[in-house]
This record gives structure tokens, C-alpha cells and sequence, in this order.
């Protein structure tokens, strides 16, 4: 475990909210090892969505996992959470040391490849309250990661890593949306764990 550099993060968004970078927080084989594990032991479903009306299947793989039986609803989709597996909860427990926030559930998303991405949102549901704080672990094959602002137009973007931590909090919902774009370049998977509390 590399817990170097954990207290150096800083502030990627220039204003209006907080997302730090971690970078790395565990190695390069214990970010494969999560990998594989975590490929054959979700249980990845096409995600479901309804947007302006239209029911839509993504390429992309979803899964929720939570403490209790919570319920979710997002993009008009409500989703009963699975309970911890063993890695879940490993990786719950080293996120919270890090970051001193508790969670309680965790979206998991499977990218194929670059095919497969997430357009701009922003995760301001309201079961996750008002500057809820969101961890978000990559596995897998590397991606760009991109922040806009709603009103400034202001847009950044950084690559996250295999084994890495960013950690969105404060009003960084409210004022910024994100996106994982799709490239031709990435021919590799990559999974995404969000873990996140719900109130
Ligand atoms: O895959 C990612 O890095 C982003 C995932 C995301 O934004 C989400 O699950 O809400
Ligand atoms: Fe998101």
C-alpha cells in the first residue's frame, strides 16, 4: 500500500468547489489484482436509463453495492444495492482512512474500452445530500477525466491512473459537471468505483 503523497493532494478546481488527486494508493500489482477480482466477482448489468422519454441500455457495465438494502434512483432508474463483497469492503476501508469520510454505498462502472464513456453530469441527486463528498478508485486501463464549470464554461482535465484516488467534495456538484470521454485510443477495460453516502 502506498500511502505516500496522501496528505499533498490539492485543489484541481480553480473555484466554486474541491476535488483533489490523489494519484496512486495502492501499487501497480494490487491495482491488477483489484482488476481481475473485481471483473469476475461484480455482478456487471448493462446500465438502464430513461432520458428525455427514451429508454436507453448502455454499452457500459453498472453495478450498486451498499451497507443495507438502500434503493437509488438516477437517470429515472431505481436500483436496489447488492451487499459488500470481501474487496468492496477492503477498498471501502483504505478509502476512509484516507480520506477521514465514511461511505456507505458505491456505484461501480465497467468501460470496455474507449468506446464506452460517460457523458457530463454532475452526481447531485438528492439522497446524497447537499456537498456530499464522492471517492472515485480506477482500475484497469488509464482515461481522461474532464470537470466543467455550469456558468464559466471553465473546463480541466487530468488522466486517472490504475490504482488512484480522486475525491470530489464540497459544492463541487452544484457547480461543476464531469465526464469520462470516449477515445479511440484506449483498446483496454477499465473499472470505476464511486463510493458515496447516502442520507
Ligand atoms: O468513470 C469515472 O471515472 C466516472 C464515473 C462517474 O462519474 C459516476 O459514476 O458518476
Ligand atoms: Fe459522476
Amino acid at each position: 500500500m502506498d500511502l505516500f503523497n496522501t496528505t499533498e493532494a490539492t485543489n484541481l478546481l480553480p473555484y466554486d468547489g474541491e476535488s483533489y488527486y490523489y494519484g496512486h494508493i495502492l501499487s501497480a500489482a494490487e491495482a491488477q489484482y483489484y482488476l481481475e477480482k473485481l471483473l469476475d466477482n461484480i455482478a456487471w448489468k448493462n446500465d438502464e436509463a430513461v432520458i428525455f422519454g427514451k429508454h436507453i441500455i448502455t454499452k457500459r457495465k453498472a453495478a450498486w453495492y451498499g451497507d443495507t438494502a438502500f434503493s437509488y434512483t438516477y437517470s429515472n432508474i431505481t436500483k436496489q444495492a447488492l451487499e459488500w463483497t470481501p474487496e468492496l469492503l477492503a477498498l471501502k476501508k483504505l478509502t476512509e482512512k484516507i480520506t477521514g469520510t465514511k461511505f456507505n454505498s458505491c456505484l461501480l462502472n465497467l468501460y470496455h474500452d474507449g468506446n464506452e464513456g460517460m457523458a457530463w453530469h454532475s452526481d447531485d441527486e438528492k439522497s446524497l445530500g447537499k456537498n456530499t463528498s464522492i471517492a472515485s478508485l480506477s482500475f484497469g486501463a488509464e482515461r481522461k477525466f474532464a470537470f466543467r464549470h455550469r456558468e464559466t464554461k471553465h473546463t480541466l482535465s487530468l488522466i486517472l491512473e490504475s490504482g488512484s484516488l480522486l475525491v470530489m467534495k464540497g459544492a463541487t456538484q452544484s457547480n461543476w459537471l464531469h465526464q469520462l470521454p470516449k477515445t479511440t485510443k484506449v483498446t483496454r477495460p477499465r473499472i470505476n468505483l464511486t463510493f458515496r453516502t447516502m442520507i
